[in-house]
């Protein structure tokens, strides 16, 4: 397992049934840095100094030096904080209003709330926090209004190491950072995002399982219609190999980050991070940037442009029948017993 310095105790990490390679772990100015980035594999970046600014952002400085605004938490009463687009609801009521009427809602539950809170009232929650109690993660999008300490550092982050990277693989613009404060033992549960991502630790340690595209049929995402899209159905915490038989095919690898480190998460890779000990909290910071233009297509194609195509499809088909729930039995249809 490669992980950071003063790493956490592997015992602590917890066991999975399938096989963990161990991604890379080089400084960033090693030459196969760009080679990994290049090809679209996972790699952990030393040494970068990208968020150096931030070294010390940890709850007190976070508490004096990020304003009086309001900032988005989740709250869950269990540790996994699965994303949940709300505006999936409203696309499907607008494609099929029946649809979800008829729906069982629990489906429709958002796992963990959110809410505005003061950073002032949420460092005491942390603080204050004990096992049992509900989970906090916040996760704010940076801005000029982040209070002037933070945006200061922001300031003086390595943007020029960061935007030369950018410019040499190609990608898109910088859509945003995004700050997550999280407790001990929270999970961001297997997904994947369609967005290349610099995934930058701060304060404590991160253990990072990610999935190649290629294997989307191991991870079963939830449709494309669904507000848990791009999220996977399985829990690799708990796996219910009887409806997810080939997660029995899952092979992953995995890095634990701690502070300095910048985690490179390709488009379209899966990824399921938790915050680990020793610490009580993580502090993070993502830069997520678009995807860069096509370019010439090479064949066979790769897995994350199937995915693209997969996605498309589903959206196509749903659109054209007005109802998402006929998508599945359409695609059985169409391809049992004739391909
Ligand atoms: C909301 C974003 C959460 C983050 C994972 C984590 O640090 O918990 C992630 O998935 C990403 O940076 O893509
Ligand atoms: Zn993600």
């Amino acid at each position: 397992m490669s992980t950071s310095r003063n790493e956490p105790d592997q015992c602590n990490l917890r066991k999975y049934d399938f096989p963990l390679d161990d991604i890379p772990r080089l400084n960033c100015m090693d030459p196969q840095v760009d080679e990994l980035i290049k090809s679209k594999k996972p790699v952990v970046l030393t040494g970068s100094n990208l968020v150096g600014a931030a070294s010390k952002w940890d709850l007190d400085y976070l508490e004096k030096n990020m304003g009086n605004g309001d900032f988005t938490i989740f709250v869950s009463k269990g540790n996994q904080f699965k994303f949940f687009d709300e505006k999936k609801l409203a696309e499907i009521d607008s494609v099929s209003g029946a649809h979800t009427k008829n729906r069982p809602q629990k489906e429709y539950i958002r796992p963990a709330k959110s809410c505005p809170i003061k950073i002032q009232d949420f460092a005491k929650r942390v603080r204050e926090w004990k096992d049992g109690d509900e989970r906090l993660y916040l996760q704010q999008a940076l801005s000029s209004t982040s209070g002037a300490g933070v945006v200061q550092d922001f300031i003086r982050f390595r943007w020029d190491w960061v935007t030369a990277k950018q410019k040499l693989h190609n990608w898109g613009k910088l859509t945003y950072n995004l700050l997550l404060v999280g407790l001990e033992g929270n999970v961001t549960p297997c997904h994947y995002d369609e967005q290349e991502n610099l995934f930058a630790q701060i304060h404590g340690h991160k253990r990072c399982i990610l999935f190649p595209p290629e294997q989307f049929g191991c991870l079963y995402p939830h449709p494309v219609w669904h507000p848990h899209d791009r999220q996977s159905q399985v829990d690799l915490d708990n796996p219910d190999y009887d409806r997810f038989p080939k997660m029995r095919d899952l092979h992953g690898v995995q890095a634990v980050v701690g502070p300095g480190d910048v985690l490179y998460i390709p488009i379209y890779w899966w990824h399921h991070i938790e915050s680990v000990k020793p610490e009580k909290y993580t502090v993070s910071l993502n830069f997520w940037y678009k995807a860069g233009p096509v370019g010439q297509v090479e064949y066979p194609i790769k897995g994350y442009q199937k995915v693209a195509i997969m996605r498309n499809v589903e959206k196509m088909l749903a659109e054209a029948m007005q109802d998402p729930e006929e998508v599945g039995a359409l695609l059985r249809t169409m391809v049992q017993g004739r391909f």
